[in-house]
């Protein structure tokens, strides 16, 4: 299958059924507490991923995740590796402009980021634990980029497929994507039949079995 077809598939998803499709499978079933930070949004890409410091002295060399961003492109995802530090922005208003301008898809960061209002005027999605003023330069260095990281708890591999949405972040492994995407468009098969039953009158404790949901016979 194509790449892209793939992303389109995902795309159609959300983070909850593939959430369930990764339990269905023993995989990690994804995280909360990385939103979108200026408003709703979703994206789903191929994981970038890009290691962070603390900075170390020396000379001052490219910013931050540029490097990665300029060998990316329109199905990537850049995932940042803050540790989860809330003091000093990750993310910022011209690694927006640079990643949109190469198609990039957004940005899912276990961090912190400022210049929100840049990247809503972009509409570009930027995911991670809130906003600071206080810039990166100066404060934290890229330590690797295409090495695995780890976001909230979560590992990502360069190449992952990364889906992040309101509700929260899935990550699934690139080599059972496929077989992911079948299990999540069948748990959105169930619910929708479910919604359906519910909207025609049927009672809720009746429509709504727990064993149906998972797509096991309903006893
Ligand atoms: O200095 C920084 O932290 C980066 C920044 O604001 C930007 O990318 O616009
Ligand atoms: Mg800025």
């Amino acid at each position: 299958m194509p790449t892209s077809a793939l992303l389109d598939r995902y795309a159609a998803l959300d983070s909850a059924a593939v959430s369930d499709a990764l339990d269905r499978l023993g995989l990690p079933p994804g995280v909360g507490g990385l939103r979108p930070v200026w408003g709703p949004a979703s994206v789903v890409g191929y994981a970038v991923t890009v290691q962070l410091e603390p900075r170390t002295d020396g000379p001052a060399g490219a910013h931050i995740a540029t490097t990665a961003i300029e060998t990316e492109d329109d199905q990537s995802v850049i995932v940042v590796d803050n540790q989860g530090r809330t003091d000093v922005s990750c993310w910022g208003g011209i690694l927006s402009l640079g990643a949109s301008q190469r198609g990039v898809r957004g940005v899912v960061a276990d961090g912190v980021c400022r210049d929100v209002g840049e990247a809503r005027e972009l509409q570009f999605p930027v995911f991670s634990r809130g906003s600071v003023p206080a810039t990166a330069r100066g404060r934290v260095q890229q330590r690797s980029t295409g090495e695995p990281v780890t976001v909230a708890g979560l590992t990502v591999h360069q190449g992952d497929i990364v889906l992040s949405d309101e509700t929260g972040l899935v990550v699934v492994p690139r080599d059972r994507a496929v077989q992911v995407a079948e299990l999540a468009e069948a748990v959105v098969a169930r619910e929708r039949a479910i919604a359906d039953e519910i909207r025609a009158g049927a009672r809720l404790s009746q429509a709504m079995h727990d064993a149906r949901l998972a797509g096991e016979t309903v006893r």
